[in-house]
Order: structure tokens, then C-alpha cells, then sequence
């Protein structure tokens, strides 16, 4: 089902790299054995890309809008098949894969509404705002979300009128395959989206190409912060950075307790944690309202299903992406119980294998822990006096993306919101689950300041702004010191 190659220039081909695979987390079968792109690999996609890309950007946008359809009509078709892969090659459950596909699917018609929003052309009399494509752009896709995320980027890279070479995660080689083949099925011309599998050598081939005009990079922040150093001085790029987060949930004495607690476990362990948007640090008020709060939320926390993608009846969670993945996760635990946390419920490993992991709830309540993003199912209680104190830890982060605010008095919300510094905010909503149509980024370590989503569109194109009149004109008095 898989071929293992590359695609370049509209070919499947062998990459001339170091041999790569993929594995099922669950139970260890080998998914996608090839080879990874080397510097020559990358090269030539570059000049495939290079050629593609002017008749591309020539295109009235509705010849290009057409093929996005097309696209999105073949991932319709594949829909089940995709999801089936998504869910084997990342572990996350059948009923979790079936949605990022939607996700994938809608991300088409929000990005054509976005791009006719946010870019586009517009006329004022003789003031013109007209928006062009950067040229060849990369997108460097993370392993947690192997469709959903690089189609954001990819989908509006393409409408926009840019070619694309794209590196996904060496841990998801075969659903951006899948992707790929989609997108040559639907008829995308030869060139415009090259496919380089591989591991950081091959990133950072694509990074240090001297034909690459963009990047569009989803993962995390120590990666990012790398590539941000490569491109530092650079002016003739663009560099969009989507990164990890140490998000805070500030819950409040409320009343719809059995929501607030559904939503916390959405937020802390979606995917099994491995979301950027994911909660990390969970503030509950000291005293008894906190105390009843947090006994409802272990007990429900310990009943969650772990289990296999396909298991019927379906988990909640998924095991984490590899065994080493949740070997790291175990380690950082025992880190944190080392500077003095409290196990509360200590994350464990499972019996169904090694990449399978509990849920976990460990309290850091006046321990200074390290300002870390754990990727996976690990939630850090901290106890707060009042509201300011439980807003100054919130806020005590170098990362910036997503916060999430449970309580039932707007006033003490909109307080909160006024000193929240984070690209996702919500209120009485988990942090998980952003909307497409809204830009999805952050501040600090989370981002460089060009969210993606509904404003991905921005960071496709360029503007270009004019002044036009189809003969030039004299004024009316011609300026002082001048003789014509
Ligand atoms: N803000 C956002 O929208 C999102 C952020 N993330 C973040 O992604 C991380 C998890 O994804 P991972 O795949 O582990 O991230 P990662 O940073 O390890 O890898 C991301 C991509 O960069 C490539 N890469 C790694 N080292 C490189 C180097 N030195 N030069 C060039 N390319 C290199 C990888 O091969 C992969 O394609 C988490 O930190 C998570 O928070 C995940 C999803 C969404
Ligand atoms: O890109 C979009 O359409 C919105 C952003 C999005 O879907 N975010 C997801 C996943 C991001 C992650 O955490 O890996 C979310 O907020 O759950």
C-alpha cells in the first residue's frame, strides 16, 4: 500500500538518505519502511518547485480554488482509510483520527474564505492592495497531528498561489504519503507539492537550500528556537513558527461542576496530552470547594480508557506516539517527585504495552519546577490563594499559547483576560479543540508572531500596495522650485 519513496516533481521515487520507518505505537508492526531525502533530493525538489511555481501563480484563483476541491473531494472519498492510518501510525483512537480527517476536509473552504479575507485584492479609486505568493515555501509538519496540521499549512501555501516542499515528521511518514497521493489524484500539477520524508538532517538541508523563500514549521519550541537562530538576519525569508506551550487552566469556585471537570480532562488529556493546546497546569483554589473539586477530578481521571486505536469499546486515549516518548514522559515525572511534587495520581506505564501510559495528576504547589512543556498525560496541580496570585503563576511562563478560565463571574474573567498573554484564551471551554476559523498561535516560546489557521493566510502572501492610474497627470500647481 505504501511505497516508500519520495515525490519529486510529480514522481514516486527512492530517496538517496538514511533508511527510515514507522511503527504502529500499539503494538510495534512496521507501518512505512523507505529511504529519507538527502541534499540532493532536496535540491532537485527545490528546482521542480522552482519551475512549477510561476504557472502556478498565474492561475486565476479559481483554477486553483478548483483543484483545492478536488483534493478535498478525494480526501472525502478516503476519508475511513485515512482515518484508519492517522490512528495506527500515531495511536490516537479511531473515533479521534475520524476528526482530525474532518479537520482536513473543512480546512479547504475556510482557507478559501480566509485568503478572500485576509488577502486577496481590493480597489479604493486609484489605491490597489493586490497580495502575491512568497514563491517555494516548506512546511515542517509534527508527529501528533501527521494530516491535520501540515494540510494547514499546505492548503493555504497552495491557494495562495506558492509551491510547497513538504518534510513531515519522521515518526508519521505513511499518512503524509496518503496526503500526498491525494493530492496528485486530484490533479495537482507536477512540481508544486514535493514530498521530502526524513529525519532533522533532511530539515535542515530544506532550511539551508538557497531556493527556499518560506517556512512554515508546526512543533516544538526547541526546534523552532533552532531555526529561528538559522534564519536570525535573514530578511529575504519568512519564517512562520507554531510551537509547544506550559498551559494553565484557572478554575474558580463554580456551579457547573460535571462540565468543568469534562472540559479539564478534554484539555489536560486529549490525545493522550500530546497537544500543543493541551493544559499542562491546573490551578484550583485552596480550601474545601478546591479540595471537592480535585477528589471529582482524580476519581474521574483514574476511570479514563486507555487502550489500542481500533479497541472496541473505544478508549479515550491512545498509547503515546513510542515507547521512548513515554519512557521521556516517565523520566520527567520522576524529575518533578525528585524537586518535591506530590503523586497524586502518578502516571504509570500499562500493561497493553510500552508506549502506554496512565493519566497522571501530580501536585507542585510551592515547588519551583522547571518551565517545561511535558508532551503527554501529565497534569501539575498548583493551589492558589485568590484570583491574582493563581493569574501571576498562570502567567509565570516563558511559553504563550493557550490558557483556559473556568468560573462563573465575567468580571473576575474579563480580569483575567485583560492579563492573560497567550494567543488562545478560553472561558469555560477546554483548551483543546481550537477553531480553524479563528488565527491559532501564540506569544513568548510559543511563537514568532504569525499565527496559523484563519491567518495562515498572511503569512502565504506578501502584500503589495499601489497607486495606479493608466496615464500619469500633472497637478493642479506643480511643487515649489519646480519648472517643467
Ligand atoms: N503550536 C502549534 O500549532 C503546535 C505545536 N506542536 C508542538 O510540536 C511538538 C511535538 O511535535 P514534534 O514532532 O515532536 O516536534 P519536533 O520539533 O521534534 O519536530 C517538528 C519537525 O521539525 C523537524 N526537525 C526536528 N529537528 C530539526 C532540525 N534540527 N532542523 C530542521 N528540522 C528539524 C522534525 O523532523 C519534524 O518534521 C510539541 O512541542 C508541540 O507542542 C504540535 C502541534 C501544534
Ligand atoms: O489549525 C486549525 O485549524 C486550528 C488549530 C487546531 O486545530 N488546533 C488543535 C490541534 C493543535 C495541537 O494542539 O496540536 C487544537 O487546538 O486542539
Amino acid at each position: 500500500m505504501h511505497t516508500g519513496q519520495l515525490f519529486i516533481d510529480g514522481q514516486w521515487r527512492e530517496g538517496r538518505g538514511a533508511p527510515l520507518q514507522s511503527f504502529n505505537p500499539a503494538d510495534g508492526t512496521l507501518l512505512w519502511q523507505g529511504r529519507s531525502a538527502d541534499v540532493r533530493d532536496v535540491h532537485e525538489a527545490f528546482l521542480a518547485a522552482r519551475v512549477a511555481q510561476s504557472a502556478w501563480a498565474e492561475r486565476e484563483p479559481a483554477g486553483r480554488e478548483a483543484l483545492l476541491r478536488a483534493y478535498a473531494e478525494c480526501l472525502r472519498q478516503r476519508s475511513e482509510a485515512l482515518a484508519l492510518l492517522i490512528a495506527r501510525e500515531v495511536g490516537k483512537p479511531l473515533w479521534e483520527a475520524r476528526g482530525e480527517v474532518t479537520s482536513m476536509i473543512g480546512k479547504i473552504e475556510l482557507s478559501i474564505r480566509a485568503q478572500a479575507e485576509r488577502a486577496g485584492t481590493r480597489q479604493d479609486g486609484a489605491q490597489v492592495l493586490r497580495h502575491r505568493p512568497h514563491g517555494v515555501v516548506a512546511v515542517f509538519g509534527p508527529y501528533n497531528f501527521p494530516g491535520h496540521l501540515p494540510n494547514g499549512h499546505i492548503v493555504p501555501a497552495l491557494l495562495a498561489g506558492n509551491a510547497v516542499i513538504f518534510k513531515p515528521s519522521e515518526q508519521t511518514p505513511a499518512v503524509a504519503e496518503a496526503m500526498v497521493a491525494c493530492w496528485q489524484d486530484a490533479g495537482l500539477p507536477p512540481g508544486l507539492l514535493n514530498l521530502l520524508q526524513g529525519e532533522r538532517d533532511t530539515g535542515a538541508a530544506i532550511a539551508a537550500d538557497g531556493e527556499l523563500d518560506g517556512l512554515f514549521f508546526t512543533g516544538s519550541s526547541r526546534t523552532g528556537a533552532l531555526l529561528h537562530r538559522q534564519f536570525a538576519g535573514d530578511t529575504r525569508r519568512i519564517l512562520a513558527l507554531e510551537m509547544g506551550g506550559n498551559n494553565p487552566l484557572i478554575v474558580r469556585p463554580l456551579q457547573a461542576v460535571d462540565a468543568a471537570l469534562h472540559d479539564v480532562l478534554l484539555s489536560a488529556f486529549l490525545s493522550s496530552g500530546q497537544r500543543c493546546s493541551c493544559a499542562r497546569r491546573l490551578l484550583l483554589p485552596e480550601g474545601d470547594w478546591g479540595e471537592a473539586f480535585l477528589q471529582r477530578l482524580l476519581a474521574a481521571t483514574a476511570t479514563l480508557r486507555v487502550g489500542a486505536c481500533e479497541d472496541q469499546p473505544q478508549p479515550f486515549m491512545g498509547p503515546l506516539i513510542s515507547p521512548r516518548a513515554a519512557q521521556q514522559l516517565l523520566e520527567a515525572q520522576d524529575q518533578l517527585l525528585a524537586l518535591g511534587a506530590r503523586a497524586l495520581l502518578p502516571m504509570q506505564r500499562l500493561p497493553q504495552g510500552a508506549a502506554f501510559l496512565s493519566p497522571g495528576l501530580i501536585e507542585v504547589s510551592g515547588i519551583d519546577v522547571p518551565d517545561e512543556e511535558h508532551f503527554g498525560p501529565l497534569l501539575q496541580l498548583i493551589r492558589y490563594r485568590e484570583l491574582d496570585q493563581a493569574i501571576a503563576i498562570a502567567n509565570a511562563t516563558r511559553y504563550g499559547l493557550a490558557a483556559g478560565f473556568f468560573g462563573e463571574d465575567e468580571a473576575e474573567y474579563r480580569h483575567y483576560a485583560r492579563r492573560a498573554r497567550v494567543g488562545v484564551l478560553n472561558w469555560n471551554r477546554p483548551t483543546t479543540g481550537a477553531s480553524g476559523a479563528l488565527p491559532f498561535g501564540g506569544t513568548g516560546a510559543s511563537g514568532n508572531h504569525h499565527p496559523s489557521a484563519w491567518y495562515a493566510a498572511d503569512y502565504c502572501n506578501y502584500p503589495v500596495a499601489s497607486q495606479e492610474a493608466p496615464q500619469a497627470s500633472l497637478p493642479a500647481q506643480l511643487p515649489p522650485g519646480m519648472q517643467l
